[in-house]
This record gives structure tokens, C-alpha cells and sequence, in this order.
């Protein structure tokens, strides 16, 4: 089975689907160079937005795979795995489409570093999100939590990070993280959130877009993301990380 799928439909819609929902949409080496490969065709004229999802309906995504990532022992070791994710992330970031994170089931961790990269963020009403890295006594390493702060009032982000609890659907919407909660059917769901969107011109949506990622490149944002895949390498490096993966495993 094949660990993403990329399709596009009859709108100029390209989604790109985390295909691993025996694991959660865990993210491994594959789903990274897939997500590579979805950026680089949303770039194409004829598409309109990209939209992130997940195959099942228990999780968005899991965050990076612990079983996987575990063998990554020290901050040498963790770098490159973070620093790879966080540049794929910068590039979603600053893709001049709209973006969409259709939220079908849970996102944890780095799943909820994805979304926070789309401009958009629609939840099934049973999800929910969470940062849950300081749990495991890593921070956000993918650039996710830059982001956060740059997209959210300091305290909702500081609140979100911090406390690396898990949300209900209607606290995410309720503290703006959420855009929608929808119910049934998430691709229908999404063709008809983007409905109006998806009606102008792929020039007009370029142009707007490019107004909000102007925005961020002038604010330094991708110094501050590789900062951040450094200081989470760091502190991947220590046993207290290791032993909060174990106890994960386990399980
Ligand atoms: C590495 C980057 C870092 C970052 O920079 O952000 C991170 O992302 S840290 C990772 C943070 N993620 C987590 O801590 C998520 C851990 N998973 C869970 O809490 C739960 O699995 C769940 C996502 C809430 C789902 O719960 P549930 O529906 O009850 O399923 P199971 O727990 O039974 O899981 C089924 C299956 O999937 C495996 N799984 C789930 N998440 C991961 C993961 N992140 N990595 C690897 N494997 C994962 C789980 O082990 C089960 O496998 P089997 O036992 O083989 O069935």
C-alpha cells in the first residue's frame, strides 16, 4: 500500500492524502517526499488550492513516527529528519495557492505542525488536536510553533504549546484554530467550504495569497523555524526524550 496519495479533481483541487491509518497517518521518510512532491504540482497553473488530509477517519495525523524517529538517538542524529521537515513545512508555508488542512480525524504533534502551516483548518466535530511534543519532552521541531505564533494571538499559541493538551473540536474553533466543523463527508465538505473560493481566477488567488506570505517573509519566519528544528535537535538528544518514547511504545 502506498504510504500518500495524490489526486486532483475536476475544480483544480490537488489533495494530497497521508495514507498510513493502521499507524494514524504517522509521518515517515515517504509521507515527507510525497508532501515534497504535492507542493511542487500545486505550483502548477491549473491548480487552485492543495488540500492536506488523511485516509481513514480516526486520524489527520500522528505527528512524526515514533517507532521510526526513536532510532534517532542523539541531536546530530535528530537534525537532519527535523530540519527536512521544517524546510517542506516553510515551503507550504509560503505555497502561493491556498492551502487547506481537512482535518478527518486526530492531529498530534507534528500532524497539528502541518495544519498549522495551511491556511485553512476544517475539523470533523469528534477530532482533536493537540501539541503534545512537551509531553515527550521535545518542542515542536518542524517549524510548527513558529508558525503558531505568527499566525495566533501570543497567549493562544503560548496556552497551546505549553500545556500539550489534547482539544475538542469546538475549543479549536472557539479559540480560532478551527476555521470550520464539518460532519459526513470530508471531501464534500471541503468542495463546498471552498466553493466560492475555488470560483475566481487562479491569478486573483495567487495575488491574495502572496499578500499574507509577503507578510511572512518579511518577517524573518524561516530563520526562525530552522532555530526552532535546532533547539528541538537539542533537547531530542537527551535520555528524559527517549525514556517518554519508550513508555509510548510500549503501550
Ligand atoms: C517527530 C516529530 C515531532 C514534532 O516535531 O512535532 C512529533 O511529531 S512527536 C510525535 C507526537 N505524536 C504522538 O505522540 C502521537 C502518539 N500516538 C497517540 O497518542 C495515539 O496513537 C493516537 C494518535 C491518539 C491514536 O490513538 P488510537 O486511535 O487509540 O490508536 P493507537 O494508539 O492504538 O495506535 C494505533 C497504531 O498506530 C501507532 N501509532 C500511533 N501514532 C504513532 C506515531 N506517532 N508513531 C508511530 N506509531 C504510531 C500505534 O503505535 C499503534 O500501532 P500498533 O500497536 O502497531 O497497532
Amino acid at each position: 500500500m502506498e504510504s500518500y496519495l495524490i489526486s486532483k479533481d475536476a475544480n483544480g483541487i490537488l489533495f494530497y492524502t497521508i495514507n498510513r491509518p493502521e499507524k494514524r497517518n504517522a509521518v515517515n521518510d515517504e509521507i515527507m517526499d510525497g508532501l515534497e512532491v504535492a507542493i511542487s504540482m500545486a505550483k502548477a497553473e491549473e491548480i487552485k488550492a492543495l488540500v492536506i488530509t488523511g485516509a481513514g477517519d480516526r486520524a489527520f495525523c500522528s505527528g512524526g513516527d515514533l517507532s521510526v524517529f526513536h532510532l534517532l538517538k542523539t541531536k546530530e542524529d535528530a537534525y537532519p529528519m527535523l530540519s527536512k521537515m521544517a524546510k517542506i513545512i516553510s515551503e507550504l508555508l509560503l505555497l502561493p495557492k491556498p492551502t487547506v488542512a481537512l482535518m478527518n480525524g486526530v492531529a498530534i504533534g507534528g500532524g497539528c505542525e502541518i495544519a498549522t502551516a495551511c491556511d485553512f483548518r476544517l475539523g470533523r466535530k469528534e477530532m482533536k488536536a493537540g501539541f503534545v511534543q512537551g509531553n515527550l519532552a521535545i518542542t515542536t521541531g518542524w517549524g510548527g510553533g513558529s508558525i503558531l505564533c505568527e499566525k495566533f494571538p501570543a497567549s493562544t499559541a503560548l496556552k497551546m504549546l505549553t500545556d500539550g493538551t489534547m482539544l475538542s473540536a469546538d475549543e479549536l474553533l472557539n479559540i480560532g484554530f478551527l476555521d470550520h466543523i464539518f460532519e459526513g463527508d470530508p471531501y464534500t465538505n471541503c468542495t463546498a467550504f471552498l466553493g466560492k473560493l475555488i470560483e475566481k481566477e487562479v491569478g486573483v488567488l495567487s495575488a491574495y495569497v502572496a499578500i499574507l506570505r509577503r507578510k511572512w517573509s518579511d518577517a524573518s519566519i524561516l530563520e526562525r523555524i530552522e532555530q526552532e528544528a535546532i533547539n528541538c535537535a537539542t533537547l531530542w538528544g537527551k535520555e528524559i526524550h527517549h525514556q517518554k518514547v519508550e513508555e509510548f511504545l510500549r503501550k
